[in-house]
């Protein structure tokens, strides 16, 4: 089986600096979750950043979905992150005007691979931007009326992950998706999203300091600097 992750003797360093990241081989495929820990600058947003085709100049060979990233125009790894990629970063990145279930169907309007996905689920995208809510355990009086500046912390949390989930992409990458929640929120969101993860048999990778999120993950990378792996 073709992994969706597949790295292969990484190198990057940042203009004029040493280098910050080295990894000489990770494959995680269809189902796998990593959990990525390790100091503040150990480079866990830039391998992050890296796997999402976002920033290049790297050495050794990236490949995502069977289709190695160097080899491909921006546009096409533009176009590779829409289809297969769902993200979910601690900033969130929604449109703070729209309602929460435009927010949610955004990727579907980017990707078509990912809107027939929604629609196979459910048979509409506004349905599974619906039911992924639902699942989430946001009130559905919120989803229309609502705009996403109007709501707690942790509700757009719950947001943006509905927006990542959307579509089923094999791969959702997470940094630091919990850091807003204390620590029974936080277990409540990660068995919400773990379970909505295994039904489509997603590949995860997250990153976070909370020692507390490692049990939940399978794998584990720690990046100390120069890692390998
Ligand atoms: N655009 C950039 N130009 C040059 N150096 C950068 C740039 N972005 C990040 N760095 C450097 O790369 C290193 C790794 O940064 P990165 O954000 O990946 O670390 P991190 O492990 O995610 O840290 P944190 O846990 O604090 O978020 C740091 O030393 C940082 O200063």
């Amino acid at each position: 089986m073709k992994p969706i992750i597949r790295i292969d003797n990484l190198r990057f360093a940042w203009p004029g600096q040493a280098p910050m990241l080295e990894i000489q081989q990770l494959q995680l495929q269809a189902g796998e979750h990593l959990f990525i820990q390790g100091p503040s600058g150990s480079g866990k947003s830039t391998l992050l950043n890296l796997i999402a085709g976002v920033l290049g100049g790297f050495e050794g060979e990236i490949s995502l979905a069977g289709q190695s990233l160097a080899s491909l125009s921006e546009r096409q790894r533009d176009r590779l992150r829409a289809d297969h990629i769902g993200i979910l970063f601690q900033q969130f990145n929604l449109l703070p005007y729209l309602n929460l279930i435009d927010n949610v169907s955004l990727p579907c309007t980017l990707s078509a691979p990912r809107r027939e996905a929604a629609i196979r689920r459910s048979d509409s995208v506004q349905a599974e931007a619906h039911r992924l809510l639902e699942r989430l355990q946001l009130p559905a009086e919120l989803f229309q009326r609502r705009t996403v500046a109007e709501l707690s912390i942790g509700q757009q949390q719950r947001v943006a992950a509905a927006r990542a989930l959307i579509g089923a992409p094999e791969l959702i990458i997470a940094d630091e998706p919990t850091s807003a929640l204390d620590g029974v929120s936080r277990d409540r969101f990660m068995q919400l999203l773990l379970e909505e993860l295994d039904q489509s048999n997603t590949t995860l990778l997250l990153v976070s300091h909370d020692p507390a999120l490692s049990e939940y993950f399978s794998r584990h990378l720690t990046l100390e600097g120069a890692s390998s792996c």
